[in-house]
């Protein structure tokens, strides 16, 4: 695995015709270093989702170079980049998707059965403790709450052991409690797992559990900072704000973390934001 588990290169992607199409990646280099949480940011239209799911190889570039642990996407035909991506991509959605007629374990089990592989009861076990639902392996996700359905997608997600887990708005659907939980799950995983986490967010909030953010307007990085650029002094307090448990972003040189408590605040995040949109 390299250094830098995800890398874009000048990626454009144009949806439509070259003539009358919508540029939604514009030049788009950026990577995301092993073992940091990014949060995605901007205006709708911005691009969050496209970056995500080309990064992801849902969808292709028009131009430029996606790099996923070191194999260059671009030339792959659609069943081997299948196979890279149930191997080495974990994918969450807002919506959960999970199979309702399935058990959690059978869930979970799922892309390990996609990839060929009989999966062994351990290692879902494992993955579901890591999400702290050891005990409901045997329940429907009718029977589990919105929290935990979403906590048995990142479990589903993690299964195969990623190189990235991506997350496009995976709190939209659930209320402040249940969000700060899973949130609290990503950041640990980032933190305990060395797990490299990209999450696309509308919500300062969510982002503040983030050791990095990457602001988008028109498809391109307009703004990026750190918990370490915010300082020491960064108000990450009060109960909703963001753990406090930053690390050096990609493309900051690998800089040493910060202190503890250093954390990005809300505040910060939604007043970026803020300007972003003042000057869009
Ligand atoms: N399949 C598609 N066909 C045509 N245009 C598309 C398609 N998907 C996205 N777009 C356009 O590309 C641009 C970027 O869309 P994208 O969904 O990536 O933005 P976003 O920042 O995720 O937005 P939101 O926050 O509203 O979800 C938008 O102008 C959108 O209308």
């Amino acid at each position: 695995m390299t250094d830098e588990p995800v890398q874009l290169w000048s990626v454009r992607k144009v949806y439509g015709s070259a003539a009358g199409g919508v540029t939604a990646l514009d030049d788009m280099t950026v990577s995301f270093r092993a073992g940091t949480f990014t949060a995605v940011m901007g205006p709708s239209g911005s691009g969050k989702s496209t970056l995500l799911h080309c990064a992801a190889g849902l969808d292709r570039p028009t131009d430029g170079k996606v790099i996923i642990d070191g194999t260059d996407l671009g030339p792959l035909g659609e069943t081997a980049l299948t196979l890279l991506r149930r191997k080495r991509i974990g994918f969450v959605f807002q919506a959960f998707n999970l199979v309702s007629a399935l058990t959690a374990e059978q869930n979970v089990a799922l892309p390990l059965r996609l990839a060929g592989v009989r999966p062994r009861g351990s290692e879902v076990r494992a993955a579901l403790a890591e999400v702290g639902l050891a005990d409901r392996a045997r329940h429907r996700p009718g029977e589990l709450s919105g929290g935990e359905q979403q906590r048995v997608a990142i479990a589903r997600a993690l299964v195969t052991r990623p190189s990235v887990l991506f997350a496009d708005e995976p709190t939209g659907a659930l209320d402040r409690a249940t969000s700060r939980d899973v949130l609290r799950l990503l950041r640990d995983l980032a933190d305990r797992q060395g797990q490299t986490v990209v999450m696309v967010t509308h919500d300062p909030v969510a982002a503040s559990y983030a050791d990095r953010v990457l602001l988008l307007a028109d498809g391109r990085v307009v703004d990026e900072f750190t918990a370490a650029d915010a300082g020491p002094g960064s108000p990450a307090s009060g109960s909703d704000a963001g753990p406090g448990s930053p690390g050096s972003g990609p493309g900051s040189g690998g800089a040493g973390r910060a202190p503890a408590g250093a954390g990005l605040s809300p505040e910060l995040i939604a007043a970026r934001m803020a300007a972003l949109e003042a000057s869009c």
